[in-house]
């Protein structure tokens, strides 16, 4: 009892803080800790909140980290679940002084070596007939001319946020369309695009190539997509984009990326394709993929055949005919199950539409380019069947079509592997990531499709059609092929013309060798048939 009056008495004196007593100050000292330790929770619980949003982020950008490919659980490399392989995309930008114009370095006397394994060049004529060029070298640069007066850039003016409503580009303000639909797909609204992508967020950007930036987004009906947002549309015929989005967008197979839509307000050209979730193929050819290569032989095939039947479809079963122009491994994208869709078709066809804007698209990807196109310019759907080709030398081999990163035989893809077969050395072109060796019949057979799909002499080159049924069937490839020696590589106009000549997409190898790679392939083919 005395205890308490005394702690009481303590309790009641005053203090020195404003003459408040002492219960009173160790009451707001105590608040005063309560308070701090709710505001230091507080903060744990937020910091934790935002990690867990990243993460949602960054699993969401890059899908396949969330489940195992079926057919990888199928072929028994389940054992770690692949996430698509990043390949730096970044493009830098040289500006070049007019005065003094770069050397084109594909050229064959060029003094400098071409530092990168991929270039592309871009030949665009104003409405003023003043011509502008691209000139892009591997992932890392890309050397622009100078362009027209006034005029933002092909991948240069640009910001990487996208438009904003309200914007103007090019010095066109943003107009609401006169026309809702095309009688296909749907015209998607700005605002609409904005939304699904958090306002063209850079967490949402995909990728960037030569057309522009490449945005996910998420639309209302929680479907998603992917929006290309074109770059350089300025100029560009409202009345001719409508017409060639609709040529396009009627387009429907399995293996082409489809195009749900568009948006055309002011002077923003955007098209809607369906989002395809496990990255391209060049990102699983050539990415940090581990030892092993997720993409068994099998798959491979797979694609390949997969991305034979798109090319199919736009050569012969569309009327006027669809040329893709620009077939290579970053173009083929692949869903969980690894079927391939090509992507970007039409688009190349698309942009050149607008004749006072933009005249051809020269050249596509240095390496694919079949030598005929990359020389005159003259394109036909045998350009196509050219870049399958090495595009199935690639799938083959895991090499890019050019690496100056490889000794001085083995820079060029079609070389490397023309003299790998004709020194009976077929297995050693295959990629050494493949989880297993495919059956050297099987092989063989792919072999012969690719040295056939690149026969520098285009006519000679076969139609997709053809392709898809060498690759398919069996009997018929082995019988074809050993006709294909004998009408090709034994004929005295074939073999006696010794036309090796250095062709622009980098290919040194002529008729002759060509004939001769094919025979040494099906000569060793024959004891296994019998
Ligand atoms: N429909 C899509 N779904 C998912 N990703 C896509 C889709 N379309 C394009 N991408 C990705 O966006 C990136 C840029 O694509 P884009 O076609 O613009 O450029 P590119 O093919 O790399 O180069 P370029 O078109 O200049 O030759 C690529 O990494 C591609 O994989």
């Amino acid at each position: 009892m005395s205890n308490y009056s005394f702690l009481n008495d303590k309790l009641s004196k005053k203090t020195s803080i404003f003459g408040l007593r002492l219960w009173v100050v160790v009451g707001i000292c105590v608040g005063a800790a309560i308070v701090l330790v709710l505001f230091l929770i507080s903060l744990w619980f937020t910091s934790k909140r935002n990690k867990t949003k990243k993460n949602n982020t960054a699993s969401q950008q890059q899908p396949t980290k969330l489940k195992a490919s079926p057919l990888i659980i199928l072929n028994g490399n389940s054992a770690t679940t692949p996430t698509i392989p990043n390949i730096s995309k970044e493009i830098q930008e040289i500006r070049v002084d007019p005065s003094h114009p770069t050397p084109d370095p594909k050229l064959p006397n060029h003094p400098d070596p071409v530092p990168e394994q991929e270039l592309a060049k871009e030949e665009e004529a104003s409405p003023l007939g003043r011509n502008r060029i691209h000139i892009e070298i591997g992932k890392d640069h890309r050397i622009s001319y100078p362009e027209r007066a006034g005029g933002s850039g092909h991948g240069s003016g640009e910001s990487r946020s996208g438009p904003r409503s309200g914007d103007q580009v090019g010095g066109a303000a943003m107009t609401v369309p006169e026309v809702s639909h095309l009688g296909w797909g749907h015209w998607y609204t700005l605002r609409e695009l904005e939304e699904s992508t958090n306002g063209f967020a850079d967490e949402n950007v995909i990728g960037e190539g030569g057309y522009g930036i490449v945005y996910r987004g998420v639309l209302d009906d929680n479907t998603y997509v992917a929006i290309k947002n074109l770059l350089n549309n300025r100029g560009q015929a409202e009345k001719e984009f409508k017409v060639e989005v609709e040529a396009i967008g009627r387009v429907r197979h399995k293996n082409l990326v489809r195009l749900l839509g568009y948006c055309v307000e002011g002077a923003h050209r955007m098209l809607v394709y369906e989002y395809v979730d496990n990255g391209n193929l060049e990102q699983w050819l050539h990415g940090d993929v581990g030892p092993y290569s997720p993409l068994t032989w099998d798959i491979r095939m797979n694609i390949i055949v997969g991305t034979a039947k798109g090319l199919t479809y736009l050569h012969e079963g569309l009327e006027p005919k669809v040329v893709h122009r620009d077939i290579k491994s970053s173009n083929i994208l692949l869903d969980k199950q690894w079927n391939p869709k090509v992507s970007d078709f039409g688009l190349a066809k698309l942009l050149g539409s607008e004749r006072s804007y933009v005249t051809t698209r020269v050249m596509g990807t240095f390496g694919y380019v079949a030598p005929e196109y990359a020389s005159t310019g003259m394109l036909n759907e045998r350009s196509d069947v050219y870049s399958f080709g090495i595009l199935l030398m690639e799938i083959i081999s895991g090499r890019s079509p050019v690496d100056y990163s490889r000794p001085p035989g083995e820079v060029n893809l079609v070389e490397w592997l023309k003299t790998m077969v004709t020194n009976r050395n077929a297995e050693g072109v295959l990629d050494p990531r493949l989880p297993e060796k495919p059956s050297p019949r099987a092989l063989k057979r792919a072999l012969l499709v690719a040295l056939r799909c690149v026969d520098p002499n285009a006519q000679k080159r076969p139609k997709m059609g053809h392709v898809i049924h060498m690759l398919e069937a069996d009997e018929f490839t082995l019988r074809d092929d050993r006709r294909f020696g004998r009408e090709h590589g034994r004929s005295p106009r074939d073999g006696l013309k010794p036309d090796k000549h250095v062709n622009e997409s980098g290919d040194s190898s002529g008729y002759e060798s060509t004939a001769q790679t094919n025979r040494s392939l099906w000569r060793k083919q024959e004891p296994e048939e019998q």
